[in-house]
């Protein structure tokens, strides 16, 4: 693995050795119950409900195996598969028949429509399975981000990942290190959003004894921790402006100088990192660097919220449960915003999992923002606990009951606490004598 540190023209090149010239790809567009889609074609591309399929038509009326878009000498075609409700061109209903752009194809009451557009896109579009490592998925939208995952993985560009709050951004930084050559090397976490200001060189690059007051002894950073492996900035976007150039220079030298130390010592790192904000809108508002930013996206991957991507619900509900999800499980599942995207789900799974998934809805799993948590809100959630106890289902094993109701329990403390502090976290971790850093992480997890 190179230690010294790719110019920037090297890594303009590496990722361009990765393109191949702009080519002309068909493309086919339609809208269905799961929203706006466009899909680039493959040579062969299997169309229909089930999750299975390359394009995956959110529409009942859709057989689960409709009908193949396919490339031959002579053009494109689409070919039925024998659906149930028929595949149209224009209007005339086709066994198989040539299509060109601007076609529209009809597939049950869907229509798609065949386009092109220039693409530098090369290696398999989709990921051929539903999983990537420890990342399930099997909609369009998370089986082309499972593709570039692979293909990125292999090269020690730097990665920024970018989605709202519990899309996956940590598991995915996982998922790439894991599929990385890195993968025997150090995995090492550092999220920017709980480390204090003073504290942050020192949590990056390490201290020598006696470099401030509490130094009592030498530390090493997360850099020189994660030698041969992987760091994982959290909350990038949270990295206060006057360390932003001390980070740019550790990536651009690849060597780290402790606090209070002379010595630069070089460090072997693969950078990804993650926000929920856009960095683009920060650094044009001044509050991020612009060379910092395309030093960290060197690969820019966006994921999508869960709301865009809900045919994915019931593989990830099944995951979560470990077995095959009860019919009325899968059916609270359907058709609620989820704003706080897989992390939300997971944690009305296993609200559900205690209680059911009757009382789980009727207890809220929805995400609160600061502004429309309220006393009564509080008061609510407490009479809801009381009534979710009497009906609780005693249907699982005592340890899933009880880590259940942990949860519960953590969730309501949590939520009393924040509101009798006006959210003020060192207070609030001041009274329940716990770690800022940790109340943070907990005040994340609920969402709160
Ligand atoms: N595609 C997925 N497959 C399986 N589990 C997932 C997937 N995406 C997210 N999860 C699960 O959802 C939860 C939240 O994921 P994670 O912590 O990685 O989100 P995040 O985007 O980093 O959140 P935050 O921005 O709040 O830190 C975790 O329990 C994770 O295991």
């Amino acid at each position: 693995m190179p230690s010294n540190p790719p110019p920037p023209q090297t890594l303009v090149n590496s990722l361009a050795s990765l393109q191949a010239p702009p080519t002309r790809r068909s493309i086919v567009s339609w809208v269905d119950a799961a929203g706006e889609h466009t899909v680039q074609l493959q040579d062969r591309t299997l169309v229909g409900s089930a999750a299975e399929s390359a394009i995956v038509i959110a529409d009942p009326t859709v057989s689960r195996l409709h009908a193949e878009f396919h490339f031959d000498e002579r053009g494109l075609w689409v070919r039925d598969l024998g659906s149930r409700n028929g595949t149209f061109v224009e209007n005339v209903m086709v066994r198989e028949a040539r299509i060109e752009t601007g076609s529209k194809i009809r597939m049950g009451g869907t229509t798609l429509k065949l386009g092109s557009e220039m693409t530098t896109e090369v290696g398999p579009q989709f990921w051929p399975a539903h999983r990537f490592g420890p990342l399930v998925g099997g909609s369009a939208s998370m089986r082309r981000l499972f593709a570039s995952l692979a293909r990125f993985a292999a090269t020690d560009l730097s990665i920024l990942i970018q989605g709202e709050t519990g899309t996956g951004k940590e598991l995915i930084a996982r998922a790439v290190h894991d599929a990385s050559p890195r993968k025997q090397g150090p995995f090492v976490i550092v999220d920017c959003a709980a480390v204090p200001d003073a504290l942050f060189e020192s949590e990056l690059f390490g201290h020598v004894k006696g470099a401030f007051t509490s130094a009592v002894a030498a530390r090493e950073g997360a850099f020189e921790a994660a030698d041969g492996g992987t760091v994982f900035l959290d909350e990038i976007g949270e990295l206060p402006i006057a360390m932003q150039p001390k980070l740019l220079r550790v990536l651009e030298s690849r060597t780290v100088r402790p606090v209070g130390s002379s010595e630069h010592r070089r460090v072997d790192v693969r950078i990804v990192s993650a926000t929920h904000r856009d960095l683009r809108t920060m650094v044009n508002a001044g509050a991020f660097r612009e060379d910092l930013y395309f030093r960290l996206a060197g690969v820019p991957i966006l994921v999508p919220p869960l709301r865009e991507h809900p045919e994915d619900i019931p593989l990830l509900v099944e995951t979560i449960l470990g077995r095959v999800p009860p019919p009325e499980l899968l059916a609270a599942t359907a058709n609620r915003p989820w704003l706080g995207n897989v992390r939300e789900l997971r944690n009305f799974i296993e609200r559900a999992r205690a209680v059911g998934p009757q009382q789980a809805l009727q207890m809220g799993g929805q995400a609160s923002t600061p502004e429309t948590t309220t006393t009564s809100q509080t008061a609510e959630g407490a009479s809801a606990v009381t009534s979710a106890l009497k009906s609780v289902a005693f249907k699982q094993s005592f340890r899933e009951f009880r880590d259940a109701w942990l949860e519960i329990g953590e969730r309501e403390y949590l939520t009393r606490l924040l509101t009798q502090h006006s959210r003020n976290i060192s207070g609030a971790a001041r009274e329940a004598g716990l770690d800022r850093t940790y109340l943070h992480r907990l005040v994340r997890k609920h969402l709160l």
